[in-house]
């Protein structure tokens, strides 16, 4: 297979690179910029500079000759633009972006605050929510990928709400992040001496993940689901960890939740449940992994729900990976064998 990855100067591009440099079933990888393009890759990145590749750029036709197969790493707006163009000649696309998350397009509007992606082609995304969708994966032309903080929140949250077991009005998300959550570009609000020694909350009520967990819960589940859902920033690279409370609508003991979750996840590579840890954002960084981690307060009728990910891995580019993994027919974990790292 050939790819091509557009916006690889990012940080969701060039972990895509990490990525598929090693993946057996890759034989070329094209590194298309917009900002880069006839420069070499090692002018920009020197941990990979063993890599003789030069950037390429943005050119529809000739990315198209060149891929079999396009990730989007842009920004929002650009992938409803482009995306078109690269299914119209047969290719398969993964768009990293939330271009196609959201089945309707007045909320896309409404929460991204950008013009949305034609209706079309908006019907025919499939979401990359690897374990949960991988079905329609399989068939998939238009993958859109999920976000960070809904990959962590869905994966830790739909067991519990599928089976019912908790009251679908009542669930908080804490989440924090690392800073490579917002992006390579340069802006005040990341600054080393605005972010260090710091912990912010940001986007309260109107971050743009709560209309796309809200919408991928209740598909899941098959009931409306509201979620009050508040970010952080943390002074760190990578990952991130939500912790999630919900009221349980029966006595349910620790042991079934994990019973629950176990019979969920164990045939899924990338999930791991712990029984006698909790989830820590060290423990997966670099990695695909999501590690989840299920409390019941009996105290107070709640289910204490954490995962960890990594937000360029799980979160982005290693998602990415496995669901054109899952839609090659190959093994899951083909290029994504990647021990977290320690310490
Ligand atoms: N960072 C994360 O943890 C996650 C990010 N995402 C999503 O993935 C996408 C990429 O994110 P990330 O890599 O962090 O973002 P970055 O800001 O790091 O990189 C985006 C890249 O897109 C290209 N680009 C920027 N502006 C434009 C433009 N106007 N037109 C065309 N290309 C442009 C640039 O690459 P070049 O100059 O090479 O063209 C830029 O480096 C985003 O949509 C983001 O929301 C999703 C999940 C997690
Ligand atoms: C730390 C940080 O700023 N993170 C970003 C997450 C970016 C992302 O995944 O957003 P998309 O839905 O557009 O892909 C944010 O909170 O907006």
């Amino acid at each position: 297979m050939k790819a091509a990855v557009i916006g690889s100067t990012g940080y969701g591009g060039i972990e895509c690179l990490r990525i598929l440099q090693g993946h057996p079933e890759f034989e070329e990888i094209s590194l298309v910029s917009s900002s880069q393009a006839g420069r070499s890759l090692n002018s920009s990145f020197p941990h990979v500079s063993h890599l003789a590749k030069m950037y390429l750029p943005f050119d529809v036709e000739q990315i198209s000759k060149q891929a079999d197969l396009v990730f989007l790493a842009t920004p929002p707006g650009f992938s409803s633009q482009y995306a078109p163009s690269f299914l119209e000649q047969g290719k398969i696309v993964i768009d990293l972006s939330g271009d196609f998350r959201l089945n309707d397009p007045d909320i896309y509007e409404q929460w991204y605050r950008k013009p949305a992606a034609d209706p079309k082609y908006l019907n025919q995304a499939v979401y990359g929510l690897s374990e949960w969708f991988e079905n329609e994966i399989k068939t998939a032309q238009l993958i859109s990928n999920p976000g960070c903080y809904p990959t962590a929140t869905l994966l830790a949250l739909l067991p519990l709400l599928k089976e019912k077991w908790i009251n679908p009005a009542s669930v908080i998300v804490d989440a924090k992040s690392g800073v490579t959550g917002a992006g390579r570009k340069a802006q005040q609000s990341t600054l080393y001496s605005e972010i260090n020694e710091n912990l912010r909350p940001y986007k309260i009520e109107h971050h743009q993940h709560i209309p796309e967990i809200e919408q991928i819960a209740g598909k899941c589940s098959g009931t409306d689901v509201t979620i009050q859902f508040t970010p952080h920033l943390v002074p760190m690279n990578r990952g991130i960890l939500v912790t999630i409370y919900a009221e349980s609508l029966n006595k349910y003991t620790r042991k079934e939740a994990l019973q629950l979750y176990h019979d969920t996840y164990d045939c899924h590579p990338f999930v791991r449940i712990l029984d006698s840890r909790l989830p820590e954002t060290k423990a997966v960084q670099g990695s695909n992994f999501c590690d989840i981690g299920i409390n019941v307060d009996g105290r107070t009728g709640r289910f204490v729900i954490l995962a960890a990910i990594d937000n360029l891995m799980k979160g982005a580019a290693g998602q990415a990976v496995q669901n054109v993994n899952i839609r090659m027919g190959c093994p899951v974990t083909t290029g994504l064998d990647i021990a977290p790292l320690y310490p």
